[in-house]
């Protein structure tokens, strides 16, 4: 329930069931602003606080948590250059009783922790000049800077700034439910750290979810290769992208690796079975338990045979990179595969499917899975999983060390071979996908995508 994520319309609907429980938009209010305002009490460690409070809930928000800071004896300003307008935040307002500037003070103060209370999911609208103006310098005088729901200027459903050149923050607080906003680019990346305060919102059906930690099990006592997954890999004409694609795929949980390989590859490890053969042929055999094919296909008719080959086998299938792009609708392609797009791969499916392409990024992605019957993992840094059902799964923000060539076969061996162990696309996608980012995490700074494939064993391990 805490991971899931809403729109503001679904946001409202939750807090009037609250309200309808019995619970007022005060003490809602309270809570949030005691949760939010003891990280603030951390961050600042003592020193001091100036809170901007605007004239809806969120700045009612900035009462409470300006209230709670002084409490504990932290000196805290408020500035507000707007009039409560909402009964909750006029009455926290008069439960602070601290110091208040009211209107567009010339002189600002410097400090250490400035708390955007300004405007939260209520934004209709671009920031006025004079508030905008307000918001960057009292983000630019202070070493340390909280957004309170939401940074001010953003919209929730989208995270579209709808200012130019609003501030950054270091930890952004989500009230009651995650927003969009906090996944979506760009607005995630604006945000620093995400926290999210629990004020009693109850499970939406059929809303998206976070992506979260997936449980996995050590082999089964019993187990031998071909039960733990045998996955065959579809090289082609460049064998560099799919033997990358296997190296990481060793580390990932299938039990035996078989090349496919078009291209004769150099340096082949000694744990990769290289099979030369037609893959038509090659994946007779009944053991294989899921195929890969992309990474290194190339896209010419060779490739394309190739790629029907593997649509005949009728197996599950990761289908990446360049089979993405000679992929068409048929009987077979698309119900038991994972697509695993980038922007451009995603558009050119688009194109292949009819469709639209148009909205947001998890709007073409839902629309791309139920027209194909793929499940869609659409990547980017803002990666999210789209289900043929409608379900979505949103990925927390990944190491920006991620944009190294290569670290998308990465991605894809990872799911591949966890498509072989549990024979299951949505689940495969999901454990893939988190394994990736924490691989990634692991991997620390500027890491090569072999570095980073390297890293999917410690990954997976810290699972068990
Ligand atoms: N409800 C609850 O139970 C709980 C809610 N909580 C908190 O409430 C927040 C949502 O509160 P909210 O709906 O009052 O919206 P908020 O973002 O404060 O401001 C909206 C006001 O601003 C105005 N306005 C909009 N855009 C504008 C612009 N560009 N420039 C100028 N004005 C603009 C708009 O009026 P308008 O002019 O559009 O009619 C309206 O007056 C949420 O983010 C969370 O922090 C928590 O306390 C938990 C319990
Ligand atoms: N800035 C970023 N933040 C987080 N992840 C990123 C970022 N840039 C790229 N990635 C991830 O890195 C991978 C890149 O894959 P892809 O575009 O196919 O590259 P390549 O073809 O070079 O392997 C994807 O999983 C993507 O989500
Ligand atoms: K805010």
């Amino acid at each position: 329930m805490l991971s899931q994520v809403l729109t503001v319309a679904q946001m409202r609907a939750a807090e009037q069931d609250l309200i309808a429980a019995g619970t007022s938009v005060e003490a809602l209010m309270e809570k949030a602003g005691h949760g939010a305002g003891a990280y603030v009490h951390r961050i600042s460690a003592g020193r001091s606080v100036a809170v901007l409070c605007g004239p809806g809930n969120n700045g009612g928000d900035g009462y409470v948590i300006a209230r709670h800071l002084a409490d504990r004896g932290v000196a805290v300003q408020v500035f507000a250059p707007l009039p409560p307008g909402t009964a909750a935040a006029a009455a926290a307002r008069a439960a602070f009783g601290g110091t208040i500037h009211e209107g567009i003070p010339g002189d600002l103060p410097h400090g250490e922790v400035f708390v955007d209370c300004l405007f939260g999911s209520g934004l209709t609208r671009a920031l006025p000049d004079d508030l905008h103006a307000l918001l960057v310098r009292l983000a630019a005088r202070h070493h340390r800077r909280v957004a309170v729901d939401l940074p001010s200027g953003v919209e929730s459903d989208s995270g579209l700034p709808l200012n130019s050149a609003l501030p950054t923050y270091d930890l952004t607080i989500s009230l009651g439910a995650w927003k969009h906003a906090h996944f979506a680019m760009p607005a995630a990346a604006m945000m620093g750290a995400l926290r999210l305060i629990d004020i009693g919102c109850g499970a939406v059906p059929g809303v998206p979810h976070v992506l979260a930690r997936p449980y996995l099990r050590a082999p089964a006592a019993d187990a031998h290769k071909y039960r733990r997954g045998l996955l065959a890999i579809v090289g082609g004409a460049m064998p560099g992208a799919a033997l990358l694609a296997a190296r990481a795929a060793a580390h990932a949980g299938a039990g035996y690796l078989r090349l496919i390989a078009g291209a004769e590859p150099d340096g082949i490890p000694a744990d990769l079975v290289v099979v030369r053969a037609d893959p038509g042929e090659a994946l007779e055999d009944g053991r294989v338990a899921a195929v890969l094919i992309g990474p290194g296909l190339g896209r010419d008719e060779a490739a394309r045979v190739r790629f029907a080959s593997v649509v005949r086998c009728g197996l599950p299938t990761v289908v990446d990179a360049d089979a993405l792009m000679i992929l068409h609708p048929a009987p077979g392609v698309g119900p038991g595969m994972i697509f695993t797009p980038h922007e451009g791969e995603l558009a050119a499916l688009e194109r292949a499917y009819g469709l639209p392409g148009i909205g947001h990024k998890r709007e073409r992605a839902v629309a791309l899975a139920a027209a194909s019957g793929a499940v869609i993992v659409a990547k980017g840094a803002d990666s999210l999983i789209a289900g043929p059902d409608g379900r979505l799964l949103l990925a927390p923000r990944a190491s920006s060390w991620l944009s190294v060539a290569g670290s998308g076969d990465v991605l894809a061996g990872i799911i591949a071979s966890r498509l072989a162990v549990t024979r299951d696309p949505w689940t495969a996608a999901a454990e893939g996908l988190w394994l990736h980012g924490e691989a990634a995490a692991r991997a620390g700074a500027a890491f090569s995508a072999t570095g980073l494939a390297d890293c999917v064993a410690p990954a997976l391990g810290s699972l068990l």
